[in-house]
């Protein structure tokens, strides 16, 4: 049996019930057999086996006290997944869907996703099943600062660097770092990046994965002769990383028509711009998690249970809300109405292993996850420099070093994709071009 099938087998079998995790070593695994086969340091050195094997994983309990005096317990879970080019880095979800497979496949993701940015920073996530919907501020500060009691063991400015994802933005790593701080001492300000501006977090690092995301696809657009001004765009979800999309869209002349939430979506024909845009930050803000509230405020159409792709006619589908929102029946859809061939991914891992496939055969052009939204994670590296060298540089020259990282990406994808005979295969070039550099960090720094 060939090494990536044997690899594949075998992460499967041990895993049998972590189905995201599984998904995510696959897609990686399957674009990487070129570049196994071609050198058998690879298979020798294990080194497959050792990346789809966190370095280690923490599952805690997070008892908290509700409003109503009654304690609550759920789980937190923190996987360092590889190390070798830096410390463990990636965000924390506070979502009812997290469990292990989900902090398992975020991790490894991110190690791929962090090796492409350049920059020195290695592999990890962590999340709880706590849902913030409709909790007080109270509730999420006595929340967040429980998970610290646990977590600050285990993190570091130079073993272990969180930040935010889904449920987690910079209120709730304020309340993570105040309690930090007040267990270990000083101020170690680089054990948590997307920390406020007044206490050591970078300027544009909120706008840095939506910013990011459209930054490589005006890459992408000139590399196939594509402009962004005049393009409609459909996103999902409406939280921090789709207001970045619409707002830098929208700077650069795009149109953007559709965002969704797990009620439904909206359709604005006229666009989401202006007001429209801030509006978003408010739904954010205000933990009901409902995208009927844009239709209520804007009078524009609401499809409650629905999303958009394909039932919204436009030139570039963007998933900004969460994985596997993309599934066969919507790429098939996706297809018939006509008007797209592209998909931009910014959520992790948004579209489900057949939809790509079948979008695939279509003709579609799929830019990944990995490479696309890893500006946010880019810019939570430069805050860690910014606090490491205790200065702050202005928004000109992080987004300015933000643009230039997010053009390398492009062009590494790029470059790995057609060396290896896959020319335009943008998902084949960002694993590889992620998988070489982490590869031979490993391979330098011998089994462990
Ligand atoms: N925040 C960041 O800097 C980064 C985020 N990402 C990814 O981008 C995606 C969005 O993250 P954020 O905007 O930060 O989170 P957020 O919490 O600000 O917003 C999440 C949005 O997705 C929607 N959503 C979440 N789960 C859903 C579900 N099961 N069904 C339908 N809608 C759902 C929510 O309604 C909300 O609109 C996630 O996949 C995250 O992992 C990736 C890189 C960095
Ligand atoms: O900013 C970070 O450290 C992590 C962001 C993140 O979780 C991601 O890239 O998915």
């Amino acid at each position: 049996m060939a090494y990536v099938d044997e690899v594949i087998k075998e992460v499967s079998e041990k895993n049998s019930n972590e189905q995201e995790f599984i998904q995510a070593v696959t897609e990686v695994l399957e674009s990487l057999r070129p570049v196994v086969e071609a050198d058998d340091r690879y298979e020798k050195n294990a080194i497959l086996e050792r990346m789809c094997e966190p370095e280690r994983i923490v599952s805690f309990r997070v008892p908290w006290v509700d409003d109503a005096g009654k304690v609550q317990v759920n789980r937190g879970f923190r996987a360092q997944f590889n190390s070798a080019i830096g410390p463990y880095k990636g965000g924390i979800r506070l979502h009812p869907s997290v469990n292990q497979s989900i902090i398992k496949f975020l991790g490894f993701e991110q190690t791929f996703k962090n090796s492409l940015t350049g920059l020195p920073i290695g592999g990890g996530k962590g999340g709880s099943d706590f849902n913030p919907k409709g909790k007080s501020d109270g509730e999420i500060m006595r929340f967040c600062q429980s998970f610290m009691t646990e977590l600050y063991r285990y993190i570091g400015p130079d073993t272990d660097c969180p930040a935010g994802d889904i449920g987690c933005g910079s209120k709730e790593i304020g309340y993570m770092f105040g309690m930090y701080k007040r267990i270990v001492g000083g101020y170690k300000n680089g054990a948590l990046s997307g920390k406020g501006i007044p206490y050591g977090g970078s300027l544009g690092r909120n706008e840095a994965t939506g910013y990011g995301a459209v930054y490589f696809t005006e890459e992408l657009f000139e590399s196939i002769g594509k402009k962004l001004a005049g393009t409609t765009f459909a996103l999902s979800g409406f939280g921090n990383v789709s207001w970045g999309v619409a707002k830098k869209l929208n700077e650069l002349g795009a149109k953007v028509v559709s965002i969704s939430g797990p009620d439904g979506y909206i359709y604005d024909k006229d666009g989401i711009s202006g007001e429209k845009v801030d509006y978003m930050v408010e739904m954010r803000g205000s933990l009901r998690d409902r995208c009927e509230d844009y239709a209520d405020r804007f009078g524009v159409e609401f499809h409650a249970g629905e999303k958009p792709w394909g039932r919204v006619k436009a030139d570039v589908y963007m998933p900004c809300a969460t994985q596997n929102e993309i599934g066969l029946e919507d790429a098939k859809r996706m297809i018939e109405e006509g008007t797209s061939k592209l998909l931009i991914e910014v959520a992790n891992m948004p579209t489900k292993a057949e939809a790509v496939e079948e979008l695939q055969k279509a003709g579609f052009m799929i830019a990944p996850s990995k490479a696309v939204n890893a500006g946010g994670v880019a810019v939570s590296a430069l805050e860690m420099s910014q606090n490491a060298m205790k200065l702050s540089w202005t928004e000109e020259e992080v987004d300015e070093k933000l643009k230039k990282i997010m053009k390398n990406i492009f062009n590494n994808i790029d470059s790995a994709a057609k060396k290896y005979g896959m020319d335009g295969n943008l998902i084949a070039g960002a694993n590889i071009a992620g998988f070489l550099k982490v590869a031979e960090a490993m391979l330098d720094e011998g089994i462990f």
